[in-house]
């Protein structure tokens, strides 16, 4: 099989114009050092992240290079060696090659690192300086929380971990809290005791998805973690200071993982992209639309737009696995479309090449891009960043998480209801006609649902942003709660010229008595109406009494 000529083909020509240095020829996608301009601008891609495939001994130290671990991993250099063209010269795999490549099992998994060399970003957590990294590298692994937001590398960091463990005679046994019951923490603990007493092998238990055990099946493995009978590596999108028993949080070291960079997506994309054998086109150098001609070559290429990579490392939102998702699907997508390829932006290519572009990608990926947990912590990070906006008076701050939360599929009548209460709480009596606003916008929301209601809620955060503001009534209150709570002893009786008297007993008793019927007088009324003990008490000014 043979690749067309740059003659023949305004793609490939517009590919030609990179030369590989070492072999002068046009390189292919496996050596193609194609940088997006979301790298290029951030500046913060290492240069290894670049054209890795040609990185040999990286690939071994990744156990890449026979393949073994990895059963439908594309890898760039052996590919190159597979589809090799006539003279040696490596080529790109035909599209065909590429659609079974990427068919049958997700890209995410199969482009998962396996070793702590190919693990993008995370400097601050296992950055060379670092001590966990420190401990990883001489298989020291101690128990570990993993907490970070989806697709940052959870489980690909207990992958590696459990890569290196192999190789050092540890037993690495995953379990998910979604599926596994406490029985199965029981076996795996059984076996752990029995292999640290016969063999004396340590045991590693990864859990996924941690937070979804309750308390007491983290209970479980307590004592064991204690003991040292297992080392946990326990991996949660959730804040673990409220999922994870404090018991077995002190016991174990947290590592906080951040949201992926778009560099470092835009890295981890363009690894998939060279390891498929897909060549990168640059968008900024249009191809010579005079120059096409047929590809009368059965080996069809698949191409992509380098904005098409960059548009994808944005829309993932810092998850790698989004990001990889996306581009199997619009790699697939266009791949099926194959046959009604043919002019694309006012140029026109042969029909055997497919071209990846920026609007492919966004198809995909627009609105499922939007990080919304309903129920986790992003639920409540996105509320107080609304709930301060609001206070600080920043109305375009407001709107942005107000939009965050709705876009994300928050239900419009939570939002509405915390309204209601910023409406009194901070806005208060400098202006009460907000929390009739507040009350409106959620019978408003009620009535009409999303997506109408959006307006309502927008309107009314706007008009909360920009009121004034005070605090004087929930403060005083707050006072008055912390009186309540703070009061030793049984709490001081109603003073009796305070208490009703609607029997003759009562009135006898001297309840009422003394009591000034304020409109009666034309003069203001001297009286008290706090107990005894706490006369004089202004919570408007103190909050102890
Ligand atoms: N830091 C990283 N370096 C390289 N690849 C990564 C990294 N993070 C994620 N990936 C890629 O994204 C895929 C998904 O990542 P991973 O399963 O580790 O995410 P996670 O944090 O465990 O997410 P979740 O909480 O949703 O399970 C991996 O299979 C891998 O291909």
């Amino acid at each position: 099989m043979e690749v067309s000529g740059p003659e023949d083909d305004p793609l490939l020509a517009q590919l030609h114009r990179v030369q590989c240095p070492v072999c002068q020829q046009a390189m292919p996608a496996a050596h193609i050092n194609a940088r997006p301009a979301a790298a290029a601008a951030a500046g913060g891609a290492s240069p290894r992240s670049w054209g890795e495939a040609e990185a040999p001994e990286e690939e071994e130290a990744a156990g890449d290079a026979d393949g073994e671990d990895d059963a439908g991993r594309w890898d760039a250099d052996a590919g190159a060696a597979a589809f090799g063209a006539p003279g040696g010269r490596p080529r790109a795999p035909a599209a065909e090659e590429v659609r079974q490549l990427l068919e049958g099992k997700p890209l995410a998994d199969t482009m998962r690192p396996d070793a702590l060399q190919d693990f993008v970003g995370q400097g601050r957590a296992v950055g060379p300086e670092t001590l966990l990294r420190s401990l990883l590298e001489a298989s020291e692994v101690p128990s570990l929380i993993l907490w970070g937001p989806p697709g940052c590398g959870k489980t690909t960091l207990a992958h590696i971990i459990a890569n290196n463990s192999k190789k050092h005679s540890i037993r690495f046994v995953t379990l998910s809290a979604t599926s596994a019951k406490t029985t199965d923490v029981r076996d795996v603990i059984k076996q752990a005791q029995n292999e640290k007493r016969f063999f004396k092998r340590k045991t590693i238990l990864f859990i996924d998805e941690i937070h979804r055990f309750n308390k007491s099946q983290q209970d479980t493995f307590l004592p064991h973690v204690e003991c040292g009978t297992i080392t946990l590596i326990g991996a949660t999108t959730e804040n673990p200071s409220f999922q994870v028993n404090a018991a077995l949080l002190s016991r174990c070291r947290v590592i906080v993982l951040e949201k992926l960079p778009v560099e470092a997506v835009v890295t981890i994309l363009m690894r998939a992209v060279n390891s498929l054998g897909i060549q990168v086109l640059d968008s900024s150098r249009p191809a010579d639309p005079l120059s096409h001609g047929s590809n009368s070559s059965s080996e069809s290429s698949v191409l992509i737009e380098d904005k098409a990579v960059d548009t994808l490392a944005h829309l993932s939102d810092g998850d790698a696995r989004a990001g990889l998702n996306g581009l199997q699907l619009a790699v697939l997508a266009r791949l099926s479309a194959r046959k009604t390829f043919g002019k694309k932006g006012g140029q026109s290519y042969p029909p055997s090449r497919v071209l990846v572009t920026e609007s492919d990608v966004k198809e995909g990926l627009q609105r499922s891009h939007i990080l919304y947990d309903r129920a986790g912590e992003e639920h409540y990070n996105c509320i107080s960043a609304l709930h301060k906006s609001m206070r600080g008076s920043d109305s375009s701050a407001a709107l942005y998480w107000l939009g965050r939360m709705l876009e994300g599929g928050e239900d419009p009548l939570y939002v509405a209801r915390r309204l209601v209460r910023f409406a009194s709480e901070d806005v208060g009596l400098a202006d009460p006609s907000a929390l009739t606003q507040a009350v409106a916008t959620y019978q408003g929301c009620h009535f009409i649902g999303m997506p109408e209601c959006e307006v309502l809620l927008a309107q009314c955060v706007v008009y909360l942003a920009r009121a004034p503001k005070s605090v004087e009534v929930y403060s005083a209150y707050n006072n008055v709660k912390a009186c309540l709570r703070g009061h030793q002893g049984p709490l001081p009786p109603v003073p009796l010229h305070l208490r009703n008297a609607p029997t003759r007993l009562m009135k006898d008793l001297g309840y009422g008595q003394g009591y000034k019927y304020n409109p009666a007088y034309s003069e203001p009324v001297e009286q008290e109406y706090l107990p005894q003990e706490l006369r004089g008490v202004d919570f408007f000014k103190q909050r102890r009494c």
